[in-house]
């Protein structure tokens, strides 16, 4: 007789710990259990790995799966294990029922992630009971500390479970009573105990391999060959002897009046289940861990190979009673050798959690990687080209981040991940995409359509304009709704030139500031309220403004007492820098007629590719993040954006979320936007280029310039979006880079220290300009025809040793002189942003890249304090700051206040400037006279000379 098919007389029942789809839909599994008399299938994650992870068998599913929506990659795993355990299921299902229930069970596990987490592992047994659907299923759940009240809770439910990665015969008497205790609660509750089966997974070979490797150290270090002959007839004993006494308990446990009780009801033994029992040292026999443990009331799970191998030269006889005494004995001899078996067992428990984690880790990467090829360019592209040391660095990263978890971990929102500081109360943006009201954000958008609103103004600083700014500047205006313009500055001439930009009778006005108390937005508001009061009236004013607030705020109060039109909250757990697919970002799209819709789908469907379930190696945001952190902490910590037409102004918001983010602690990475590429020679050996277009926006001169820096061994990232509809993907992208880059770098991401204290600078001068009527006097370091020069006593003594004398191109070149590899140059302007100030600006700082090799930014304040600003003053001490401050042609008051915006602006320069030179930072403040381009001009005219 067939030797696997004679076990049947023993008590024991066969089954298969393999499965994959091709096996059951082409008959196999049909097959074994004719002629072999299988009984059951047992899968984990590394069946699993092997199947889908592995193959090629699943790619159709897969697509056909996403044919019906895109959607996580756990859960997409899910979709295609949950449908093989079922087709298993249903194949074994006539064993079932012909063996009563008794027999003829599929088993699939619970996600090794949750092995130490009890109330997770409930949730997804739960789930997973309920997807499947067969009563033949049992779920699979480990027997660490955690799952053992897991297994309770569930047995306790009706859910037939059964209990993994057991090792020592104290855990599995621990197991057998959580079954039992479940069941007793179960019949408590007027469940009936006769469906519901567990089996307790009892390890096997693993015990020989890690108990042999420990006999193996001490026979090669024994003198006396008796003792070297007692240790090695030792080896390949201990599994087998383990299992047998595990099999004393299991008659003791399931007998006398406590169980008697429940099987009067109809309850089922726990069986033991024999796993791990494929041989894997070749010294022994390949069916031992078979022929070995046959008894009653038992299983044997058996990989094909050990059933191939049984089939063949196996031989059958009760063997698990057999020399009781004997394995008492190996145990105690083990015991007295000095190796313990108790503290091998609990390793091994660790073991094995670990190694289903990597399997998993492995399994979900490969369902990642055939997701995003199957998305068939849904996902926008991403190629790193870093060189052979960065590509080293993010390579062991990568691992490291793999090993440790840490992308569950930050998805879990666990501090421990950056500075355990207060991260955890920063992350509402992994899944502000997810939360957003789409259907409000619809409806507010048919209603603005419906009031023929020519423009729409965004009033907000940093965070809450830059995202709108990218809107404005990428999207065309759409027919039938406003034009959406922003405004973030204190500027008299800037503000100005908005108001006659628009119509005021027929403008809305997004006030949007999460914390409601920045300076800005207030007197923005202030101001344009009462334009907009003047021209239609006090009573109608307030429907032409709504604010974005998060909730409590002071600007919420003023927009209830002004009769706003709609107040939308933020979350209060997302800093401004990361609000973009939040209500900042969401609300002024909406009013715009931008395809909110649309946005959030493609935005998920980059959240999805940066998931908790994305082990690094296959997750972008991970990926982009690890490259830009390690590059940074060698040295080339000058993140250089250079975006496409279509979408040049993604750079202005990703500076922000880059800048305020990383530059902190004498540590960070400076972005560089707006530098068009040079050649090779341009540059030092700080920068790290990222290039981001849209498909299709070729230019090969750029092109060829991006390959040279690459060949000259600059890090050059590409990423391809599909089409500007894809500005969701990038702003998650950026967002989860940066928060990894600033796990890399030891920072917390999410707090701004810096920017705080230029705010309170600026406080303490317009309240001396409240109190006094003008702001405190200053004296400059020297005054010429075009420029009084202003800056601290160190700043000034050193410009002076390096040749500053009466001219302002002295002073510029000393500045200059002051430069060294690695630095950078950043021009701060305090003036009116708009394409004739912004070319000056990029005519200057391209001059001084050109000639000194350094990264240079180009910066309107007061926009860049709630930006680039925090890096400036917290980061490296690398910046060489060129302030510019102007007379201002014509001020302009703000209603309510002495303070004018041109007084405002300037204290905020000069609050900005205070703190940069309190840092030690070397810096210059030329304040021009006379009208601005003029001003310009003369600058430009002093920088070339000092260049030249
Ligand atoms: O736990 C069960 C069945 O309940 C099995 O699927 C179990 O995971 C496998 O037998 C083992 O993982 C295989 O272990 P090994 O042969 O790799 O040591
Ligand atoms: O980036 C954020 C800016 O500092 C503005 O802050 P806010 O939204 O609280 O006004």
């Amino acid at each position: 007789m067939n030797p696997v098919k004679a076990l049947e007389n023993h008590g024991q029942a066969i089954w298969l710990d393999f499965l994959a789809r091709g096996f059951v839909a082409k008959g196999d599994l049909k097959a074994l259990i004719d002629t072999d008399g299988v009984k059951g299938v047992t899968s984990n994650p590394s069946i699993f790995e092997k199947a889908i992870g592995s193959s090629d068998e699943y790619d159709g599913a897969i697509s056909r799966a996403l044919k019906a929506g895109d959607r996580p990659v756990a859960d997409l795993f899910e979709t295609l294990a949950v449908e093989d355990i079922q087709n298993a299921a249903d194949v074994l299902r006539p064993v079932y029922d012909h063996l009563n229930g008794n027999d003829g069970f599929v088993s699939l596990e619970v996600s090794p992630y949750l092995a130490m987490d009890t109330k997770g592992t409930i949730a997804e047994a739960r789930r997973l009971w309920k997807d499947v659907n067969r009563q033949n299923l049992m779920v699979k759940v480990p027997a660490t500390p955690e799952g053992l009240p897991a297994i309770e809770h569930l047995i306790g439910e009706g859910i037939s479970i059964n209990i993994t990665l057991l090792f020592s015969q104290a855990v599995y008497r621990e197991v057998a009573e959580a079954y039992i205790a479940g069941l007793e609660k179960y019949v408590a509750e007027g469940g009936d105990p006769a469906p519901v089966a567990s089996v307790a997974s009892f390890f096997v070979s693993r015990i020989d391999t890690a108990v042999d490797k420990q006999l193996d150290e001490k026979i090669a270090r024994a003198n006396d060959p008796g003792e070297r002959e007692r240790l090695s007839a030792l080896k390949g004993k201990v599994a087998i002897a383990n299992a047998k006494l595990a099999y004393q308990d299991y008659k003791r446990l399931f007998a006398g009046p406590r169980w008697e009780k429940l099987a009067a009801r109809g309850a089922k033994p726990q069986r033991l289940l024999w796993a791990s029992t494929g041989t894997k040292n070749k010294d022994y026999s390949d069916v031992l861990y078979v022929e070995e443990l046959i008894g009653p009331n038992t299983v044997n799970t058996v990989p094909p190979a050990t059933l191939d191998a049984f089939r063949d030269h196996g031989t059958v006889r009760d063997s698990l009673e057999e020399n009781i005494e004997d394995a008492r004995r190996v145990l105690e001899e083990l015991e007295n050798s000095g190796i313990s078996l108790d503290a091998i067992t609990a390793e091994l428990v660790k073991d094995g959690v670990k190694l289903f984690a990597d399997s998993a880790d492995k399994l979900y990467g490969a369902v990642a990687y055939k997701r995003a090829t199957s998305l068939d360019g849904g996902i926008d592209r991403q190629q790193l080209a870093l060189g052979d040391g960065i590509r080293k660095a993010v390579e062991n990263s990568t691992e490291e981040w793999r090993a440790s978890a840490k992308i569950r971990r930050l998805w879990l929102k666990d501090k421990s991940v950056w500075t355990d500081d207060d991260e955890n109360k920063w992350l509402g943006w992994l899944n502000s995409a997810a939360a957003a009201n789409i259907a409000d954000y619809e409806d507010f958008a048919r209603r603005v359509k419906g009031q023929n609103f020519s423009d729409a103004v965004v009033l907000g600083m940093g965070g809450s304009s830059l995202g709108p700014e990218v809107l404005a500047e990428t999207f065309a205006k759409k027919s039938g709704f406003p034009k959406l313009h922003v405004l973030d500055s204190t500027d008299p001439a800037q503000v100005q030139a908005m108001e006659e930009t628009v119509d005021l009778a027929h403008t809305l006005f997004i006030v949007s500031s999460k914390s409601g108390g920045t300076t800005e937005p207030n007197v923005m508001k202030d101001y344009f309220f009462d334009r907009v009061t003047e021209t239609i009236g006090k009573d109608k004013a307030g429907h032409r403004f709504i604010a974005v607030t998060d909730p409590g705020s002071s600007l919420e109060k003023t927009a209830i007492s002004q009769g706003f039109a709609r107040i939308f909250h933020g979350d209060p757990t997302i800093g401004g820098r990361y609000s973009v697919l939040s209500p900042f970002g969401l609300v002024p799209a909406a009013v715009a007629g931008i395809d909110v819709r649309g946005l959030i789908t493609h935005a998920l469907a980059m959240v999805r590719s940066c998931g908790a379930d994305v082990p690094p190696h296959e997750n972008p945001g991970v990926q982009l993040g690890l490259a830009m952190g390690l590059a940074g902490l060698e040295g080339r910590d000058k993140v250089t954006i250079t975006s496409s037409q279509k979408i040049a102004d993604f750079g202005a918001w990703a500076e922000q979320l880059i800048a305020e983010s990383t530059g902190k602690d004498g540590k960070g990475l400076i972005p560089i936007d707006g530098e068009p590429l040079g050649g090779p020679s341009l540059y030092g050996d700080d920068r790290f280029f990222i290039d981001i277009r849209t498909e299709g926006e070729d230019d090969a001169s750029h092109d060829d310039r991006l390959k040279a820096l690459e060949a000259a061994g600059h890090p050059v990232v590409r990423i391809v979006m599909k089409s500007i509809d894809h500005i969701g993907q990038e702003f998650f992208r950026f967002e989860m880079a940066t928060a990894v880059a600033g796990a890399i770098l030891g920072i917390n991401p999410f707090n701004q220290p810096d920017v705080e204290a230029a705010k309170i600078k600026t406080r303490e001068l317009t309240g001396a300009f409240e109190k006094t009527g003008s702001l405190p006097a200053e004296t400059p370091v020297v005054s010429t025809d075009e420029a009084d020069l202003f800056t601290d006593e160190h700043n000034a003594a050193e410009l002076r040793k390096a040749g500053a004398d009466g001219t302002l191109g002295s002073w510029i070149k000393a500045h200059l002189s002051r430069s060294d590899s690695g630095d950078y140059v950043a021009l701060l302007a305090y003036i009116a942003r708009n394409p004739g100030t912004i070319g000056s600006l990029q005519k200057m700082r391209l001059a001084v890249r050109d000639t000194h090799h350094l990264a240079t930014c180009a910066e309107f304040g007061p926009r860049f304090l709630h930006s680039t600003g925090q890096a400036y003053k917290g980061g490296p001490d690398s910046g060489l700051f060129l302030q510019i401050t102007a007379d201002d042609a014509e001020d302009l008051p703000v209603p309510g206040q002495k303070a004018s915006f041109g007084i405002i602006k300037a204290a905020q320069a000069r609050g900005d400037f205070d703190v940069l030179t309190e840092r030690g930072r070397r810096a210059l403040r030329v304040h021009l006279k006379g009208d601005l381009g003029s001003g310009l001009s003369a600058l430009d005219a002093a920088i070339a000379e000092a260049l030249s």
